[in-house]
């Protein structure tokens, strides 16, 4: 015990008077000081005043605990006659008495006046410690020396609140049927997700029908089908699509052919599926103008099978654009802590229409279409890192219930049932079964607007279910039901009827019938609101709907506006970047301007993101550019922005270029000698609109591409646009980065990096540390992600992220503790490993792995500013 005794000699002789290091260190709050202690073997119950009882005093919650998970005992009484329990009580330290009473403190020991723990919480107003110790089956008719119960304690110092809760409990007699409530049962808690996707008219809703048919309507879908068939000779959705290819070869087409009622938003059902059981099944409208608002539904989960539908009417080269499409959609919407891919539930892709097909059928009814299984084939060649595509195609018409293919998706959900199960067990509470039972009350009482504040579902479910829930019981209890589907929950919100969200909210709001009749600047007062929007109050539904970030509250000389983005209709206007503006002419004016792309391939991806940007720059030119310009001005457009301050300009736009890839291009400009004013302007809207982009597509990886400088400047109609990957294999390649230029293919002429980035201000460099050279971590989540997705699984050589842990000079024994089924291993490779991007990329390249250094080249960041300078 020399090591202790020495380190407390450094306390001062007054401080350490009688008391133990232990102690000491317990009292100020040091809690790394005591767990050196405890794992010293220090003696934890010194007293008269123990370690537990000074934490406590000075409300050191963290370390009392840490005290009592080392096996500080309990009962001691301290110089005031007074246990660990009464201090947690007087001082309402939650977690403490939770602690306590789950390691069976004694909750009916009086202190020295004769108060116990009940009355002690009851006085000092601390409602949740008295909700623990009667779930802790305290006496609630016990009475202190002066013959008096906690409830009228309670009363006496004005917590009606608790008086009330406590009367109660005893008169109702349900105490320990509350707390039996919060005891997690054996059953297990699956309710399986099924999520839709799939371009208008494939067959979304139809399957959901057909599944959840029972016997005698399945005779009558399956006529119903006979007739579909025949009145549709030959199909509008397909001679419209063919159109569309030989048209515009890579165009996506979102739109639905008039002959049957599209469905508008999201369709969320409790389905009772024989033989599965209930499952929720969520349809995803295949119109465009609901996508902004999906990523609020579709982070991954393990009890969901995704089924991507198409139709096997469309050509082989639509179908894999579509199936593309939504798996692309899927994988921006993955957060950097998805877990590993089995978490992350099944995709399956299901071939639709195949009676219209000169498909037949084996014997057991499966139906033999050969191109279907060749689409998913091209399908993963154009996308190998698709995590958890089931390897087979699922061929249907989706209007015979019963049928083969139901049977085979059915019976996958069964499997998935049960490979769920074991992982949910232990999760159900009697809580959650009263709730289920009361939310059907609920929803009654809140048809009209079934949405409630956090507080109110609180207060309410307490009062209807349980009088003992504590907030944590609630809190968990709430991301249960949001997971099975039963409820949303949004920020301070609770939406407890997902219909309505779903296809009555969002449905209208965001449908095409709507937006042909909303204001075409897209911003409204509440009254204007509710004049278009009467079903229910306005600012409450304001207040959801800026919660789900469709739109954001403005004020305007002194009133309250609501700016929708998604409404917007606005055209550009002439004159937005006049050439002919005297500041931006002078010779030494600022042109700089970026494209961001995704990756190749991942057509259409902005659509959903841009009005997310324009509400982030709104916010951001409330918020932050104010606070140092507070002439900033936005004006924003159908898919357009403009952001001036005195003297900069900025233009944010969404466009396509030759290849019908999406881009978000952002200009700026300033007069002479403000390179550095635009240099930071440009990198903190970057920063708005990458916080945009990760806030909906967490997943997405994101491609800077540079404009040329010179011709922005002399306003030429298509300047060039330098690829990330050209400019990064060049700052790889230039023995100093200042040094680089790059080749402008449209004028034939070089361009310096630094006339590209840093406005041609070499000062700048100083600020900024170039891409290559940076650590590894720097690269941003979704291209760590996609690493792990082309690197974690095994290659046949051996080209994965073992030998890339060797070549970038691991050793055996990290690169064995790295290996893991949990989480990616590249991932963590690369929090460990202490190397360069541009050595990372020479690696990936020597390895042959040059789809993974491509990825590295295409997203890595171009630089990082030492210190960001706000302007
Ligand atoms: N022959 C045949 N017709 C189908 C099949 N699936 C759907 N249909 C028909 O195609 C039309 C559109 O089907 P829906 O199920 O409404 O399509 P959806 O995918 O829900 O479309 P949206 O609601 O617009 O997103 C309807 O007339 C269906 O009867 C199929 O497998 N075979």
């Amino acid at each position: 015990m020399s090591e202790p005794l020495s380190r407390a000699s450094s306390y001062s002789p007054a401080e350490s008077f009688e008391l133990t290091p232990l102690q000491l260190a317990a009292q100020q709050g040091n809690i790394e000081e005591v767990r050196y202690l405890i794992n010293l073997g220090a003696d934890l119950d010194s007293g008269p005043d123990t370690a537990l009882h000074l934490a406590l005093r000075k409300r050191h919650s963290a370390i009392a605990i840490l005290l009592l998970d080392a096996g500080a005992n309990f009962e001691l009484k301290d110089c005031h006659e007074d246990c660990p329990i009464h201090i947690a009580c007087i001082y309402g330290l939650l977690n403490v008495v939770h602690t306590l009473c789950a390691l069976g403190c004694r909750v009916e020991v009086p202190n020295a006046k004769g108060l116990y723990p009940l009355h002690l919480a009851a006085r000092n107003g601390h409602i949740s410690v008295v909700r623990c110790l009667c779930v802790a089956g305290c006496n609630l008719d016990v009475r202190y020396s002066d013959n008096i119960r906690a409830d009228i304690t309670a009363l006496k110092y004005g917590y009606n609140d608790i008086a009330e809760l406590l009367d109660k409990l005893r008169s109702t007699g349900q105490r320990d049927a509350f707390a039996r409530q919060l005891v997690p049962t054996s059953k297990p808690a699956v309710k399986l997700s099924v999520r839709i996707l799939g371009h208008c008219g494939v067959g979304k809703t139809s399957l959901i029908k057909s599944l959840g048919a029972g016997l005698f309507s399945s005779l009558f879908r399956r006529s119903s089908s006979l007739q579909s068939n025949k009145s549709r000779p030959s199909s509008p959705i397909n001679s419209q699509i063919e159109m569309d290819i030989t048209s515009r070869q890579n165009s996506l087409t979102f739109e639905s052919s008039a002959n049957y009622e599209s469905t508008k938003g999201i369709n969320i059902q409790n389905l009772e599926i024989s033989n599965v059981g209930e499952v929720t099944v969520w349809e995803f409208s295949g119109q465009e103008n609901y996508f902004p608002v999906y990523h609020h539904f579709l982070r991954p989960s393990s009890q969901t099978l995704t089924l991507i539908l198409f139709s096997l009417e469309d050509s082989p080269v639509i179908q894999v654009k579509q199936i593309c499409f939504w798996i692309n959609f899927l994988m921006a919407r993955e957060t950097s802590d998805t877990p590993s891919s089995r978490e992350c539930g099944q995709i399956l892709l299901v071939a639709t229409h195949v009676d219209t097909t000169r498909a037949i059928k084996t014997q057991h009814g499966e139906w033999i279409y050969p191109d279907a299984q060749k689409t998913l084939e091209t399908v993963e060649k154009l996308i190998p890192d698709v995590l958890n595509l089931y390897p087979n195609v699922i061929v249907m018409d989706c209007n015979v219930p019963a049928s083969y293919p139901f049977k085979q998706l059915k019976s996958m959900l069964v499997s998935l049932k049960q490979d769920c199960v074991e992982k949910t067990l232990g999760t159900w509470t009697g809580l959650l079964d009263s709730t289920l039972s009361w939310l059907i009350t609920l929803r009654k009482d809140y048809e009209q607007f079934p949405v409630l504040y956090r507080n109110t579902f609180h207060n309410l479910l307490r009062i209807h279910v349980n009088l003992l829930a504590s907030d944590d019981n609630i809190q968990e209890l709430l991301q249960q039901l949001h997971n099975m589907g039963e409820l949303f929950c949004i920020c301070d919100l609770v939406i407890i009827s997902l219909p309505w969200l779903g296809l009555q909210l969002i449905g209208e709001l965001l449908s095409t019938e709507f937006l042909s009749n909303v204001r075409a600047t897209g911003v409204y007062t509440p009254d204007d609101f509710q004049a278009c929007f009467n079903h229910c109050d306005a600012l409450g539904t304001l207040e959801l709907l800026e919660a789900l970030d469709i739109c954001i509250q403005c004020e305007v000389d002194g009133e309250i506006e609501y700016e929708f983005p998604i409404y917007n209709q606005t055209e550009t206007l002439p004159g937005l970047w006049d050439s002919g503006d005297p500041r931006y002419r002078t010779t030494g004016a600022c042109y700089g301007g970026i494209r961001l792309y995704t990756p190749p391939k991942s057509y259409h991806l902005f659509t959903a993101i841009f009005p997310h940007v324009q509400i982030e720059l709104r916010k951001a030119t409330i918020e932050n550019f104010s606070n140092n310009d507070n002439d900033t001005d936005l004006y924003q457009w159908f898919q357009g922005s403009k952001l001036c301050t005195i003297t900069l300009e900025t233009l944010i736009t969404l466009d396509e270029d030759e290849n019908s890839s999406q881009y978000i291009e952002v200009k700026i400009r300033g007069p002479r000698q403000s390179s550095q004013y635009c240099f930071y302007f440009l990198e903190n809207v970057m920063e708005t609109i990458n916080m945009a982009i990760a806030r909906v597509c967490p997943g997405l990886i994101i491609e800077r591409h540079i404009l040329s400088a010179q011709q922005l400047r002399i306003h030429s109609e298509e300047p060039y646009c330098c690829p990330s990957d050209v400019v990064c294999a060049a700052m790889l390649e230039g023995e100093s980065t200042l040094d680089v230029s790059l080749h402008n293919l449209e004028t034939d002429k070089l361009e310096s990096i630094v006339q590209l980035v840093l406005f041609d201000d070499v000062e700048l460099a100083r600020n900024i540390h170039w891409g290559c050279a940076l650590k590894v971590n720097n690269l941003s989540v979704p291209t760590k992600l996609k690493l792990g997705r082309l690197l974690d699984p095994p290659e046949p050589h051996g080209r994965d992220w073992c030998l890339l842990a060797l070549r970038l000079g691991l050793g055996p024994e990290t690169i064995a503790s790295l290996d893991s089924h949990h989480s990616s291993c590249t991932m963590r490779l690369l929090a460990m490993a202490d190397c360069t991007i541009g050595a990372l990329i020479s690696s990936l390249h020597e390895l042959g792995r040059s789809d993974a250094a491509e990825v590295v080249l295409r997203s890595a960041p171009l630089f990082k500013i030492i210190e960001h300078v706000n302007v």
